[in-house]
């Protein structure tokens, strides 16, 4: 039986890639910088299957391209790179790996929280430079126990977080476009947006990126919230105006924010937002531990088979074009 013929845009995991090259030829991009459509373009004039890279955009001018394209996936749940509409106007299925990561990333979530609130970084680094000295002492961080987390994007990883926050003594209340129906149970309250910002010690993004979630947070939005507000992105970076986090940190209109993704990505070393010091950035690690990227590459590899297969893939998002024969 021939082989599929199968472009991989980055890196992947080897248990992922060994599945794939059972059934598929696969090309796969090695370079460090992620691939500009031109390098990327011979390859796909026959590819069959695209497994593609959350930092490589899926749109109009890529699928021009790949004339012979039958199947997509993504080994990661955001999917703000990828023109979903094109894909479904082509018939070509899509599929992300939601669930495989929700408590991975929960945790990075609670753990940038914990990490600034408690200064452990800071805390480090000082002890690193041979500050702790009789009588010196590191400031002070602030308590978790008995405060209000906001969670903007109360979904799988948001529900996640929550668990995490209300072992900690914390109260949870949440903004949703739609209120969710288990809220009860989860023990969640809702609020409307602005009540939100208003009312939480620590605010935690958790929406994907849209256009209706693009920019949502803004000057006027900082300026809604406590002057000892924590705001933590571990969502997209693109949701929050950087220049306004940076002059609400900077005029300590907001206490602290700690970051997983920023706007640009990666952040370059000159950076202004890198000068401040009431700020926490890690490189986009949410759900980077071997056994979390190793669930969500099988899990894209599997529906990358499936699909060339002619089958329902596991977690497509275009559904209505989900079974091709
Ligand atoms: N940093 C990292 O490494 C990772 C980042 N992520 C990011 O986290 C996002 C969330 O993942 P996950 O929890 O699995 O997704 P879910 O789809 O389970 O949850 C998303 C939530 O956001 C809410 N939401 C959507 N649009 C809006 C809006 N305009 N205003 C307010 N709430 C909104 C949804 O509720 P409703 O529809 O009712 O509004 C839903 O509850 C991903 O899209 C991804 O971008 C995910 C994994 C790792
Ligand atoms: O950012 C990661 C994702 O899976 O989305």
């Amino acid at each position: 039986m021939d082989k599929y013929k199968v472009v991989v845009t980055g890196p992947i995991m080897p248990a992922a890639l060994a599945l794939l090259e059972q059934q598929c030829e696969v090309r796969q991009w090695t370079e460090v910088q992620p691939p500009r459509l031109g390098q990327l373009a011979e390859w796909l004039k026959d590819a069959e299957g695209l497994f593609v890279s959350a930092n490589v955009a899926v749109n109009e001018e890529l699928l021009d391209v790949a004339p012979k394209l039958r199947v997509i996936a993504q080994a990661a749940v955001g999917y703000d790179n990828i023109d979903v509409q094109a894909c479904t106007q082509r018939k070509i299925p899509f599929a992300n790996t939601p669930g495989v990561l929700v408590e991975t990333t929960a945790d990075l979530a609670f753990g940038l929280l914990l990490t600034a609130a408690r200064r452990i970084h800071e805390s480090w680094d000082w002890v690193r430079a041979g500050k702790w000295q009789p009588g010196s002492r590191f400031p002070l961080g602030v308590d978790l126990y008995g405060k209000t987390l906001g969670i903007v994007g109360m979904g799988a990883i948001g529900a996640a977080v929550a668990k995490r926050a209300q072992t900690s003594g914390m109260k949870v209340i949440y903004y949703n476009r739609r209120p969710r129906a288990d809220a009860a149970a989860l023990h969640v309250e809702y609020r409307n947006f602005e009540t939100l910002l208003a009312e939480a010690d620590f605010i935690i993004v958790l929406t994907p990126l849209t256009p209706e979630t693009r920019g949502m947070f803004g000057a006027n939005e900082f300026e809604k919230m406590k002057p000892t507000a924590y705001f933590i992105n571990v969502a997209r970076g693109a949701i929050v105006d950087t220049d306004a986090l940076r002059n609400a940190l900077a005029s300590n209109k907001i206490a602290y924010a700690a970051l997983d993704v920023t706007d640009p990505e990666p952040l370059p070393a000159s950076h202004p937002l890198l000068q401040l010091t009431n700020l926490l950035i890690v490189p986009h690690i949410g759900s980077a531990t071997t056994e979390c990227r190793n669930r969500m590459a099988l899990l894209a590899a599997e529906n990358m088979l499936l699909g060339l297969a002619g089958k329902p893939m596991l977690t497509c998002v275009n559904k209505e074009v989900n079974y091709i024969v």
